[in-house]
């Protein structure tokens, strides 16, 4: 259904092609999932099959991409839309229509369906996707994850032929993320759709998949012979490269079956704390916290991406902080936002050197509770302290200096021309040593060129991005909403590494997301919101394995033992 013969792309002012000499074939009827590191090409390779590439992007490509026979270098991406259904990385960029249901009617109607067909489609996905009750809203005041809803919404209305999803499940909570998968293997099974589709959560998505494609070396095969070579794999599958399983399980199920021997050879042991030693530093070294930055940034745009008054003098002076007082203290809080109650009665408090981690449903009100801390949410009543400041009421050029925010659109924060820029920026206003920053990116996500413009970067590129400019900040609370999207697995390990080094060094880290993975790796804490509440507050280990939903894959194998990663069992086997 789809044809690559001898494909490459070369974007324009790149000395060597993105993709090469690629030649492949996604039958009809199959779910082909592309794996490979960030910033490999999967999402050029995506492109290619939509025609974004090269005509929306630049570039050259030469070769022949044929889908459903017909030559995407001849036929634009609005000569597709009847065969293939695309969703990008960024939903945004693919609305076009204000509110939910008449984005889910779009698609529909320039391809002229009749009325009554249209009208049963999107009742029929509105029930599928969650999304009844946002039917009327407008888009634009949606959550991310009930955007991408939206998005995959719009694409499956249509019934294409073919559907090409850019990491569909990204700003999905894990129950949507299943049920997206679900709606898909139906469209496989029933309707013989074909889907290839990226996605970096493999724990959530390699149990789908017929075969999987793997760059950059373009091999394609089942999907356990590819995951036993593929430096990208979840940890089901590292846990059973560790415990010399053959056949590699893919589900939890199969290696629950086979993990009797390693739970009792762990029977005895508890698992080391996932944390790095006290007093390690990382890797760059650490600067003292940022005076206040003399100059701002080009466009006038602070750290969390708010406009800065120029020249507006403090509203308010930072307290001595007392040190046994928490760093964040969150009262009573509610936050009305349009229609919406988005939190009421939120208690939180949070202390130097504590990781917490904000799960919970899309839309129960992580990212509102993130705005709050960094003042660009009022709350509506009850108080909300950082450092003992009021974050709405502070000055931001005060407020930078203990507070910042990786949003869950990196690209709200970046505004140069170059990555190169972007970071010389960075390093100003921290008044970090220039190069700080530079160095930050190169280790999280080696790479990544000093002249590409931020808009051309890769999805895990541009946030590693935005994620290095926070933290060349080193603020004592950073923020960060959904850090994961479009990061490989080594990558994730060394943010984790990097936010472990400065937890033991006394920042605060708040994180929202659905990366259970991650927060196993990461969190000391788990606070989980559902509409707009807390409702549960504890130790990870305790909150990650009461519910099915937010356990790693390693505490569903290894269960009722307390693991909750593959590092733990490596560690405990050595
Ligand atoms: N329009 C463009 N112009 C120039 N370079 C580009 C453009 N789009 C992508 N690139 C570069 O091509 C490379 C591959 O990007 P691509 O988005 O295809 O990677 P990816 O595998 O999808 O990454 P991720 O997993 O981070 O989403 C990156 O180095 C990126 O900077
Ligand atoms: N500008 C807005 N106007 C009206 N309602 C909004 C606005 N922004 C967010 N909301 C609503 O507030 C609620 C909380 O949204 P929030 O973005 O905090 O959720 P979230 O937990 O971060 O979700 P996700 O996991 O999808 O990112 C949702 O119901 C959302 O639809």
């Amino acid at each position: 259904m789809i044809c690559f013969e001898n494909v490459s792309v070369t974007y324009d002012g790149e000395a060597s092609p993105t993709l090469k000499d690629i030649d492949l074939t996604v039958p009809e009827g199959e779910l082909v999932l592309l794996v490979g590191p960030s910033g490999v090409g999967k999402s050029t390779l995506l492109g290619a099959v939509s025609g974004l590439v090269p005509h929306f992007t630049g570039g050259t490509l030469h070769g022949r991409v044929t889908v459903g026979g017909r030559d995407t270098r001849t036929h634009p991406p609005r000569e597709l839309a009847d065969l293939a259904g695309t969703v990008g990385q960024d939903p945004l960029a693919h609305f076009v229509t204000d509110t939910v249901e008449d984005e889910l009617a779009y698609g529909m109607e320039s391809l002229g369906l009749a009325p009554a067909v249209m009208r049963r489609r999107v009742e029929e996905t509105l029930d599928l996707l969650g999304l009844a009750e946002l039917r009327d809203r407008p888009i634009a005041t949606l959550s991310g994850g009930q955007q991408q809803r939206v998005a995959i919404g719009s694409v499956l209305t249509p019934h294409p032929k073919v559907l090409v999803l850019d990491e569909p499940t990204s700003a999905l909570d894990p129950s949507a993320a299943e049920d997206v998968l679900a709606v898909l293997q139906r469209l496989v099974h029933d309707l013989g759709t074909t889907v290839l589709m990226a996605e970096h959560r493999l724990e959530r998505v390699v149990q789908y998949a017929d075969q999987v494609l793997l760059l950059p070396e373009a091999t394609m095969g089942p999907p356990a012979d590819i995951m036993a070579l593929s430096p990208v794999h979840p940890p089901v599958v590292a846990l059973g490269r560790t415990a010399d399983w053959d056949p590699l399980p893919l589900t939890v199920r199969d290696a629950r079956r086979r993990a009797a021997p390693l739970r009792a050879r762990l029977a005895d042991q508890a698992p080391a704390p996932a944390r790095q030693a006290p007093g390690t530093t990382p890797a760059l070294t650490p600067s003292p916290l940022p005076d206040v930055p003399s100059s701002t940034r080009a466009g006038g745009f602070s750290l969390f991406g708010r406009r800065r008054e120029a020249g507006a003098p403090g509203a308010a002076t930072a307290a001595a902080p007392d040190p046994s007082a928490p760093l964040v203290s969150v009262e009573r809080l509610a936050v009305r936002r349009g229609r919406v109650e988005a939190l009421r009665r939120v208690d939180l408090q949070v202390r130097a050197g504590e990781t917490v981690a904000l799960m919970g449903r899309n839309g129960a009100g992580k990212s509102t509770l993130l705005g709050t801390l960094v003042g660009t949410i009022t709350p509506a009543s009850g108080t909300v302290r950082v450092a003992g400041l009021v974050p709405h009421a502070t000055d931001p050029r005060t407020l930078i200096r203990q507070v910042g925010l990786v949003p869950q659109e990196p690209r709200d924060l970046l505004y140069a021309d170059t990555v190169a820029a972007e970071c010389a920026a960075a390093d100003a206003d921290a008044g970090a040593p220039p190069g700080s920053c530079r160095a930050l990116v190169a280790e999280l996500l080696p790479g990544v060129a000093d002249t590409t413009h931020p808009r051309d970067l890769s999805e895990g590129q541009r946030l590693t991005l935005a994620l290095s400019v926070v933290l060349t900040a080193r603020p004592p609370l950073l923020l960060l909403d959904e850090p994961t999207r479009g990061l490989d697995y080594a990558a994730k390990a060394r943010l984790v590494t990097h936010l472990r080094a400065l937890a033991a060094e006394g920042h605060a880290i708040v994180l929202a997301t659905h990366d259970v993975e991650l927060v196993a790796e990461l969190a000391d804490r788990v606070a989980i919101i559902a509409g707009g509440e807390v409702v549960a507050d504890g130790p990870t280990a305790e909150v990650v394995v009461s519910s099915p939903a937010f356990s790693p894959q390693v505490a569903k194998i290894l269960a009722p033992g307390p693991w909750l990663t593959v590092e733990q069992v490596e560690e405990a086997l050595r």
